[in-house]
């Protein structure tokens, strides 16, 4: 006979909200072991033509039914930012496992109040940086350090695009708005990532357009040993994502550091020498929602930690106090 291997059960999804990123998460929500089984939203006709559309099970009309259906082993929470930590807590407090979008929070506080709520609820948090889950990261951090570009100096990253639209929630202050909150969490994620430290003081300037959010920002952070990083975010100037590596011996770049494809390189720049690492990855966003199940599964921590996030969120809300004051802003240790 035979031996009967039997498959696990899908892990079953639910998200809040229907959001424009939804598009890239759908497909990975769905396959390779999960099943997408609800969607909510704020009106009940939206979940429905969402869930007909997408061929999604259920639709509720509020987040808090969707937290209440005994069947969902884990939320999406695609929000605008500042609802970030409150439907989080909710979501660990009906004991679901969360992936929850960048910025996990709009201060530390909110993520200790994760940390907290994950460890009492024992369920899985943590924050959608896709990029993390490709092996480019890894591989260039190993780049960094081993001697391949010599002694590491610096990170470079910038993450720009242009926002355009009349009304979105990333230009409103009150919903955590502004091109750090958006997409100059990244490179100061992947700066530190490479570095492998908190930084210990921070620059920068912003402009801050007409009104509290900024369109623009330039930061500057120091590492412990003289590293320095430095990071751009812009809603005004065109797509643009890179990250460079800066070694006494030579330089490494990075061109898709931040929507990696599955197969991605790194050029290797030195003196007399110039070569290219390929390395491979999963698709897109599969990676993150992966990590979620097998971290629930295996009772283990995910790749993105809560205490990797609170360095991020520390990081950049001294950035916004060093553009505000014009002066430099310590961390913590
Ligand atoms: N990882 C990635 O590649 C990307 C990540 N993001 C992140 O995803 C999140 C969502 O971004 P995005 O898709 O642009 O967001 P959207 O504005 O498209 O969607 C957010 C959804 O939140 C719900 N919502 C609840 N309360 C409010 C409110 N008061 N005002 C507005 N919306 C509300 C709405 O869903 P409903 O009405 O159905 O309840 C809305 O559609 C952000 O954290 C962003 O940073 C965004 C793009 C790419
Ligand atoms: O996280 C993100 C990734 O890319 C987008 C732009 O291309 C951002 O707007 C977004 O919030």
């Amino acid at each position: 006979m035979l031996p009967v291997t039997e498959s696990p059960a899908p892990f079953r999804w639910g998200i809040l909200g229907v959001a424009r990123i939804n598009r890239a998460l759908v497909g990975p929500l769905a396959s390779n072991g999960h099943q997408l089984l609800a969607i909510a939203s704020r009106s009940v006709e939206r979940a429905r033509t969402y869930a007909e559309t997408q061929g999604i099970a259920r639709a509720y009309g509020s987040y808090e039914a969707l937290l209440g259906d005994p069947d969902i082993d884990a939320v999406y929470i695609p929000l605008p930012h500042s609802m970030h930590v409150e439907w989080a807590v909710k979501a660990a407090e009906a004991r679901k496992h969360v992936l929850v979008e960048k910025p996990i929070s709009l201060d530390g506080a909110g993520v200790r109040v994760l940390m907290s709520a994950a460890r009492t609820h024992d369920v899985v948090i943590t924050e959608a940086f896709m990029y993390r889950h490709h092996a480019l990261v890894a591989r260039a951090r190993e780049l960094a350090h081993d001697g391949t570009i010599g002694r590491l100096q610096g990170v470079r990253g910038t993450f720009s695009f242009v926002l355009d639209r009349a009304f979105d929630t990333r230009l409103v202050p009150e919903f955590g708005g502004g091109s750090l909150w958006d997409v100059g969490c990244y490179p100061v994620s992947f700066a530190r990532t490479i570095v492998g430290h908190r930084p210990l003081s921070v620059q920068a300037v912003a402009n801050w357009g007409a009104g509290e959010i900024d369109l623009s920002f330039f930061g500057q952070l120091q590492f412990p040993g003289g590293v320095v990083a430095q990071v751009h975010s812009s809603f005004e100037s065109p797509f643009k994502t890179e990250v460079e590596i800066i070694g006494s011996e030579g330089r490494l770049l990075v061109r898709h550091p931040f929507k990696p494809e599955p197969t991605e390189t790194i050029e290797v720049m030195k003196a007399n020498e110039a070569y290219t690492v390929t390395v491979d990855g999963p698709l897109l966003y599969q990676g993150e929602v992966d990590d979620v199940r097998d971290a629930a599964r295996a009772g283990r921590a995910p790749l993105v930690t809560l205490e990797d996030s609170l360095d991020n969120v520390d990081t950049l809300t001294a950035l916004l106090q060093a553009a505000r004051s014009g002066n430099t802003v310590a961390l913590d240790a």
